[in-house]
């Protein structure tokens, strides 16, 4: 085989605890982690060395791009060979979506394979860390309770929910939004132990009452138009909201499939970027 492609779904965040901090400035955290049907599409060709194209042009494609580090890094550690990658970006950037991370991880599965490097899955997640804290995640995806800085992983059963994606034109650095944490005072949430016996126990319900995220106040206090976002989701229909991760995204828990419509047309109309998901049991997908 000299040819692979991989969806690479994107994330998010339906609880997130910060707990501590490291001496290497990572900080320690528990979070209930949801792969979505939300997914950049990657194609790997074998070629005499490492090449990425992208479909956007605000995407890196030297070797800053998390794609470029992956190979390089299976290239390194295990003797690799080249690949051409092309990449469609559909998850927003810098979003809180995890969106090149998931390509990262992507990236990692498919040249194990392409490549036919053998690598154990277990050793393929502890070098993913390298890449970042949530790339571990991304490889297996579906729902994880994660603790560590993010890359300590519990398999947690998929709840099915019909989510609604709205992002306002704005990108957040995720290391600043953690920098920033560290100028609040400490305030112990538990969001993520909630999640855990909301998701176990089937409801819906619990599970939009569970929602809570420690970095949220950060993030909106910076740019208000995301708790302006969740007003406005929850007042056209949605059960529970929040933000993902460092932001800025918010995601909007439906039990109503016409409403959901209703709020995605009324929210691309303001002039956001909108999508329409729901949770999956998987994070990177391979076909040829
Ligand atoms: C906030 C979360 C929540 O899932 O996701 P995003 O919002 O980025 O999607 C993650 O913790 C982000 O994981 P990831 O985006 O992979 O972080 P990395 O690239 O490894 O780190 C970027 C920067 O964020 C900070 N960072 C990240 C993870 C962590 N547990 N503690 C941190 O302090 C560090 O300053 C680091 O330099
Ligand atoms: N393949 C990639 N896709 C998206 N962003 C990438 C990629 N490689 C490197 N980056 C850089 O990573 C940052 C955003 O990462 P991303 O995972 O999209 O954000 P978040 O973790 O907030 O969801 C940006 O600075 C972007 O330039």
């Amino acid at each position: 085989m000299d040819k692979l492609k991989a969806k690479s779904y994107a994330k998010i965040n339906l609880a997130l605890d910060v707990k501590g901090k490291r001496d290497d400035g990572y900080h320690f955290v528990e979070m209930v982690l949801q792969s979505i049907d939300l997914y950049d599409k990657l194609e790997f060709e074998m070629c005499d060395d490492i090449f990425l194209e992208c479909d956007r042009k605000d995407i890196p494609t030297d070797r800053s791009n998390l794609i470029i580090k992956a190979a390089d890094l299976l290239k390194r550690e295990f003797g690799g060979y080249g690949v051409h990658i092309r990449l469609e970006k559909n998850i927003p950037i810098a979003a809180g979506l995890a969106g090149g991370s998931s390509n990262a991880a992507a990236t990692l599965v498919a040249l194990n394979k392409l490549w036919n490097l053998n690598i154990k899955l277990s050793v393929l997640k502890d070098l993913a860390v390298s890449l970042g804290a949530d790339v571990p995640f991304c490889i297996d995806g579906g729902t994880k309770v994660a603790s560590g800085i993010g890359d300590v992983l519990q398999d947690l059963h998929t709840p099915n929910l019909k989510l609604l994606i709205v992002k306002p034109h704005i990108s957040v650095s995720t290391k600043d939004v953690y920098t920033e944490y560290d100028n609040l005072s400490f305030i112990e949430n538990n969001y993520t132990k909630n999640m855990v016996d909301a998701i176990n126990s089937g409801s819906i319900m619990n599970i939009c009452m569970s929602l809570g995220n420690d970095l949220e106040r950060i993030t909106i206090k910076k740019y208000p138009i995301i708790g302006d976002i969740k007003k406005t989701m929850v007042e056209r229909g949605a059960l529970g909201t929040l933000m993902s991760g460092s932001g800025p995204t918010v995601f909007g828990v439906f039990d109503d499939s016409a409403k959901l419509g209703v709020a995605y047309d009324s929210f691309v109309a303001d002039g956001f970027y909108a999508y329409i998901s729901n949770t999956i049991d998987k994070g990177i997908e391979l076909y040829e």
